[in-house]
């Protein structure tokens, strides 16, 4: 937002959502892509201040969340986030509305993911555990994230916890992304749900460093979403990318022939945990069982 900074105070006045400059026009709502979210200065900070003895290792990525992981029942045991998680960017989130909408107003949980070169993430629901809201800020390499409609059926069943491995939502190995999906992706009505069956879907949002996602409201709840995991985002160009109109600089693609090498990524997504159980209970509950 240093390049494109708005004013949220003039979009309230005048009624404007001051997401709307940011939203992905290609794709169903809601999704809202903001590049340059953070500085190059703001970005080398929080990939210094990340710890190193917080993370978990998953078999194709490494974790850390904060203030601390989810209890079984999906209850957040209420801590702040560490100060260098909530400044600057909660006051821009607050700019923008991303969490108006939520029960605390603002994030209360960061899930932190490592993806190395290669690395990814199956097709998945971020579930219940959460508002239906996750805002999203990439750190040093650009990745593809691959949206896909809900597999036929699943509608109707129980979203499941979304722990600290999320919820799979689609079983096997993940689908790639490839030039014939690109191609022949308009949606089959009959395989999409609501809103999808507009658009073209499966499709992919590229985020580069520094930029912020916003996935809310029914792109939360009726789409999945997954990073492949492969060595090199392919025929990147305006047809197979949605936000291609809105990257910060699409000409480091071009240059490379439409191809994105993928380097560590480091993703910070910021969630507001429904459930939230305070310290003070926690103690007296500790005790209590002595
Ligand atoms: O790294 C990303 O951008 C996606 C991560 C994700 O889907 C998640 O943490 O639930
Ligand atoms: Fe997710």
């Amino acid at each position: 937002m240093q390049g494109t900074s708005i004013n949220s105070q003039e979009g309230s006045r005048s009624g404007v959502d001051p997401r709307e400059q940011f939203r992905i026009q290609q794709m169903p709502p809601n999704f809202y892509y903001v590049p340059n979210f953070i500085t190059p200065e703001e970005e080398a900070s929080l990939l210094q201040k990340i710890p190193a003895h917080r993370w978990v290792t998953l078999s194709h990525r490494r974790l850390q969340a904060h203030p601390s992981t989810l209890t079984k029942n999906n209850t957040l045991l209420g801590a702040p986030l560490p100060p260098y998680l909530v400044q600057p960017v909660v006051d821009r989130f607050k700019m923008l509305g991303i969490f108006d909408h939520t029960p605390h107003k603002e994030p209360n949980h960061v899930l932190i993911n490592e993806y190395k070169r290669g690395e990814g993430i199956m097709p998945h629901e971020d579930g219940s555990a959460y508002a239906d809201v996750v805002a999203t800020i990439s750190l040093g390499g650009s990745i593809c994230l691959e949206i896909t409609p809900k597999a036929v059926g699943s509608e109707g069943e129980p979203r499941e916890s979304a722990t600290i491995s999320n919820t799979p939502a689609q079983k096997g190995p993940t689908e790639h992304l490839n030039e014939e999906h690109m191609n022949e992706a308009l949606v089959d009505e009959s395989k999409s749900q609501g809103p999808a069956s507009q658009y073209r879907l499966p499709t992919r949002i590229l985020q580069e460093p520094r930029s912020l996602l916003i996935t809310t409201s029914s792109a939360y709840v009726d789409l999945l979403h997954g990073i492949a995991s492969i060595e090199v985002d392919e025929n990147l160009n305006k047809d197979t990318v949605a936000n291609w109109d809105i990257l910060g600089d699409s000409s480091v693609f071009e240059d490379a022939g439409g191809r994105n090498e993928r380097a560590t990524r480091i993703s910070l997504t910021y969630r507001d945990v429904l459930k939230v159980s305070s310290a003070a209970n926690k103690v007296l509950g500790g005790l209590g069982r002595r």
